[in-house]
């Protein structure tokens, strides 16, 4: 889960703070170290973590947050504010240019997912109804153009190259024209990456900054690289023309030290954040929404959004009327499953639960994606009676399956109280006269 052991941390500390009634300067001081411990171990900078704890300490020993009902929840709302305020406070958007096309350069370190992200980018604008050029602007690794041209056919988006014999500032002129001439827009560059970084490579990517005036160029930095990608972060915008960044692979970063430092070191936005190696894993970054990740507050609103997109509206509506009609069955289950998996790693979507980091059930549960896997050979091994009509799965019944998905009786026996309790679970929330359910429902919610 994206800054797993940070969050892990922070709310323990919190958790401690809350159960006191009353609080004190010597409560709020001895908590704020804790955090203090936390975020250097997060491996956030020095510095940055020095500022921040004494803004949140300045905050909070004042009288009205000790004299209030709920100190322990003001100090948290407190570090919540100062978290969101560290990582730019408002969400950034991509500036579009007055007149098309928009021209996105992306710059960064070889690795650091410039290529993916690329990508990523033109999926999105092609969502919206856009029609992108990717530009192939890196000459010295032929497997780069090769990447994008096969990234650009998945997408169904063109890509302009000529090679990597020609000059990457011609490379990009030409694209340009090319872009104009067919009313493509906007205009996405990938341009060369290097181990380090080097004088050579920030002049080219200068030329080509004076020669085509970007409406946005936006530095990828990964995430798992910690203060490596801060450093690199800052050296890129001591020389180039930096608008914001791209932030790659924080589905692997369990401790969030860079995306948490690099905003206040460089001064620049994170507008992006890559979630995972697939095309549509990088979500807009919100500030407020990974602040109240991290602390446990969870974030309901990305995990809506998601929901959205990847949950067939039809079929949501059809689920619900099952639910209510009781005649949810396994197949619906294992369809259930499968909208779950479209809409990322589930633990991902855990840490979207507010709570769910913490609550027991959910741990003892240990919902990962090898569970999905193992509850879905179960269901695959019923037969289409037993799958809509669990009844008849008797004891006989259940070791066939436990051998046929190779699972235990044990985790068939759960899965069946499980499917009970969650299909009473539902019947309750849809219960008439109840609450009416928003379009989707995870199964084991
Ligand atoms: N987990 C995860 N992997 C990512 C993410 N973004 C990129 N990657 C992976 O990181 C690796 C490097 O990505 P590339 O896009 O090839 O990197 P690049 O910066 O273009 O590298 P060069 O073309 O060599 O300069 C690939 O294996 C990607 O799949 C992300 O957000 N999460």
């Amino acid at each position: 889960m994206v800054f797993e052991s940070l969050a892990e941390k922070l709310q323990d500390t919190f958790a401690k703070l809350k159960g006191k009634g009353k609080l004190n300067e010597k409560d709020v001081k001895s908590a704020l170290r804790e955090v203090k411990m936390s975020l250097l171990e997060a491996d956030v900078n020095y510095k940055v973590v020095k500022k921040f704890v004494n803004k949140v300490e300045e905050r909070a020993i004042g009288q009205e947050v000790m004299d209030s009902l709920t100190p322990g929840q003001q100090v948290i709302k407190i570090v919540n504010e100062e978290l969101t305020d560290l990582m730019g406070g408002e969400r950034s958007e991509l500036t579009s240019a007055d007149s098309p096309p928009s021209i996105y350069m992306l710059v960064g370190l070889q690795g650091s997912g410039k290529t993916t992200s690329t990508g990523k980018l033109a999926r999105q604008f092609k969502e919206k109804g856009k029609e992108p050029l990717l530009v192939a602007a890196d000459v010295y690794r032929p497997a780069a153009i090769k990447q994008l041209q096969v990234l650009g056919e998945r997408l169904d988006v063109e890509v302009f190259q000529m090679g990597d014999q020609n000059d990457p500032v011609d490379i990009v002129k030409a694209g340009l024209a090319r872009a104009e001439k067919e009313k493509l827009d906007p205009v996405i560059i990938d341009t060369a990456g290097r181990l380090h970084i080097d004088e050579e490579l920030m002049q080219e990517l200068q030329d080509i900054q004076e020669a085509i005036n970007p409406t946005e160029t936006l530095l990828v930095v990964d995430a798992m690289t910690g203060q490596d990608a801060v450093n690199v972060a800052d050296n890129f915008s001591e020389k180039l023309d930096i608008s914001g960044m791209i932030m790659t692979k924080l589905d692997g970063d369990a401790r969030g030290g860079a995306a948490l430092s690099i905003r206040e070191v460089t001064g620049k936005p994170i507008k992006f954040a890559g979630m995972g190696e697939k095309l549509d894993q990088m979500e807009p970054f919100h500030p407020d929404r990974m602040a109240s990740r991290i602390l446990g507050m969870g974030d309901v609103l990305s995990l809506i959004e998601k929901a959205e997109k990847s949950i067939d509206k039809e079929k949501a509506k059809d689920l619900e009327r099952k639910l209510r009609e009781d005649s949810f069955t396994f197949e619906d289950f294992l369809d259930q499953l499968d909208q779950v998996r479209n809409m990322g790693p589930i633990s991902d979507l855990m840490g979207m639960i507010p709570g769910a980091g913490k609550a027991k059930q959910l741990k003892n549960m240990q919902l990962d994606d090898s569970e999905l896997d193992r509850i879905e050979a179960i269901i695959s091994s019923m037969t289409p009676e037993e799958r809509r009509n669990p009844k008849v799965i008797n004891g006989s019944r259940r070791r066939r399956i436990a051998n046929g998905s190779g699972t235990s009786i044990q985790e068939v026996n759960r899965l069946l109280k499980q499917f009970k309790q969650t299909k009473k679970m539902m019947k309750q929330l849809s219960g008439k006269g109840g609450k009416k359910k928003s379009g989707f429902n995870l199964p084991f919610m």
